[in-house]
């Protein structure tokens, strides 16, 4: 049976890099997708974008959608202080699977609660089932089409509190025009963009950040 895509880079992991070194996946993910396969991690310049809002944050609770091959799942989990975690949402099963596994080789898998679904299922199911009360940061980088409508889930279920900090990928390429004219307009948001590129091309990309001000 032909491997995926997914699969292949996993395997390029499992023989590459160094079991339970975070970075080192990351390393040989990032080198993976530049040489051999581009695939949509969020890569290492958009990532750096990542990396500084997750430790200006400093989250105990974080919330990721779009999990895909759990590349920012390790980049998040590596910089959570101790009792802190992640939960990620993937709703692709083979996606889900690979991500697991190269959570469990990076050597964070006690600090990410990997939960597969649709995340409109998942988000109101948070605070009963999964006892979050609400969220420090949450890295939208599932669906464009699903960033608005679980940015106002979010809302809706009271996961979001005073200072919540929402981080949103691809905000030019694929691009979330509707959730950027969205988010823009609504007076509970202060937001600021951060141009990048897209993972691994110098085609143009923008991160968006917005607090939540309550
Ligand atoms: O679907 C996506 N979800 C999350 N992140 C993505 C991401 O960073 C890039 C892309 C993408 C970019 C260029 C292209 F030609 C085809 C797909 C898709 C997603
Ligand atoms: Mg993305």
């Amino acid at each position: 049976m032909n491997q995926t895509k997914e699969q292949r880079i996993l395997n390029f992991v499992l023989q590459n890099a160094v079991r339970g070194d975070p970075c080192s996946v990351l390393d040989t993910i990032d080198k993976y997708c530049s040489q051999k396969e581009w695939a949509m991690n969020v890569g290492d310049e958009k990532g750096l974008i990542l990396d500084k809002t997750v430790e200006e944050v400093n989250p105990s609770v974080a919330l990721e959608l779009g999990t895909y091959c759990g590349y920012s799942a390790v980049r998040i989990a590596r910089l959570l202080k101790a009792g802190a975690y992640l939960l990620t949402v993937e709703f692709n099963p083979e996606f889900a699977a690979i991500a697991k596994q190269m959570i469990e080789f990076a050597g964070v898998q006690d600090k990410v609660k990997l939960l597969e679904g649709p995340s409109e299922e998942i988000i109101p199911q948070l605070k009963k089932k999964y006892e979050v009360d609400t969220l420090d940061f949450v890295f939208l980088d599932h669906w464009k089409d699903r960033y608005t409508p679980d940015t106002i889930l979010l809302q809706e279920c009271n996961l979001l509190r005073k200072g919540s900090v929402l981080l949103a990928d691809n905000i030019i390429f694929p691009g979330a025009p509707e959730f950027l004219n969205y988010i823009r307009n609504n007076p509970h948001f202060q937001c600021t963009n951060y141009p990048s590129h897209l993972e691994y091309m110098k085609v143009g990309d923008a991160m968006e950040k917005a607090v939540f001000l309550g």
